[in-house]
């Protein structure tokens, strides 16, 4: 797993924005042959969304043949609600760029058939090959999409029930009344995001501090979902100064250390997938 650190939250952005724009560039999407992107909602990822929105204006990225699959969507709030997921997609990120509405999936939690709706979620995931990069941010309880504590690090998409801590977090979204938080969601699992060829988090704010020194300084633990991510062999979380404040000055002083060599090994990285070798491709700790 790589730690990369910047020093706010518009910096993160920025680093997460052109990483994805690079991605996406140097796949050469094309109609048959798109690139899949995953994406999460939350305050965390709008400064990434800022940025890949000003790329697209200016011409140095396009989202046309890119596909994008959600991570979650609450259960029973309208398609058209304010706080849903799907109008928080569009508002904030699909309409300012030129991705085709049809390339976007988002869990439909007015599904009649939840559980068919998860399912037929994930075979569509299968059916566009997997997905290249899963972007996700998390919980102030370490949870990556709504895999909330104790959720099974082998789940899939299905239905979650959210905990009172994530419920009293999203009060905010709904004018601080806990009551009208949604008690449910539809979410990717834990194991939907590993198969992921590639996962990027971004973690910020100091809310996040204590939940990225669990996920990264210890071990895998189904009470931390995002600690997962140890297991994956292309894994990468961008944090901002503040978020790093539970962990070891010996931790940060390390990930920072080995950046500019990391970066080096990416370059070899890039290199092979250029040239189709992207099964040579190793793997990043
Ligand atoms: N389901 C979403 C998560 O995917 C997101 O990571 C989290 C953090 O939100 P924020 O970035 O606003 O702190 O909020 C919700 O719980």
């Amino acid at each position: 797993m790589r730690l990369i650190i910047r020093d706010n939250a518009a910096n993160v952005g920025e680093y997460i924005g052109d990483y994805i724009a690079k991605r996406i560039n140097d796949f050469e999407p094309t109609p048959e042959k798109p690139f899949v992107l995953g994406l999460p909602t939350g305050s965390s990822p709008i400064p990434t969304y800022k940025h890949l929105i000003k790329l697209v204006k200016e011409g140095k990225l396009s989202f046309k043949n890119v596909v994008t699959f959600n991570m979650d969507e609450y259960v029973g709030l309208p398609r058209d609600h304010s706080e849903s997921y799907h109008t928080f997609m569009f508002r904030e990120f699909f309409s300012h760029i030129d991705i085709p509405p049809s390339q976007v999936n988002i869990l439909d939690g007015n599904a009649k058939d939840l559980i068919g709706e998860c399912n037929a979620y994930e075979a569509r995931i299968k059916a566009h090959g997997g997905i290249e990069l899963f972007l996700g941010g998390i919980g102030e309880d370490g949870h990556i999409a709504f895999n909330e504590p104790g959720s099974s690090l082998a789940s899939r998409t299905r239905i979650k029930t959210l905990a009172y801590d994530t419920i009293l977090a999203n009060a905010r979204f709904f004018n601080n009344d806990i009551a009208a938080v949604p008690r449910m969601a539809l979410t990717v699992g834990v194991a939907t995001v590993l198969d992921a060829r590639e996962v990027v988090v971004v973690v910020t704010g100091q809310r996040k501090a204590l939940a990225l020194s669990k996920a990264i300084e210890e071990g895998v633990n189904h009470l931390w979902t995002l600690s997962a991510l140890q297991m994956h062999p292309w894994a990468l979380i961008v944090a901002d100064e503040d978020a790093t404040a539970e962990l070891h000055v010996k931790t940060v002083k390390y990930f920072k250390s080995i950046e500019r060599v990391q970066d080096e090994v990416e370059e070899m990285h890039a290199k092979l997938r250029a040239e189709g070798k992207s099964d040579q491709v190793g793997s990043m700790e």
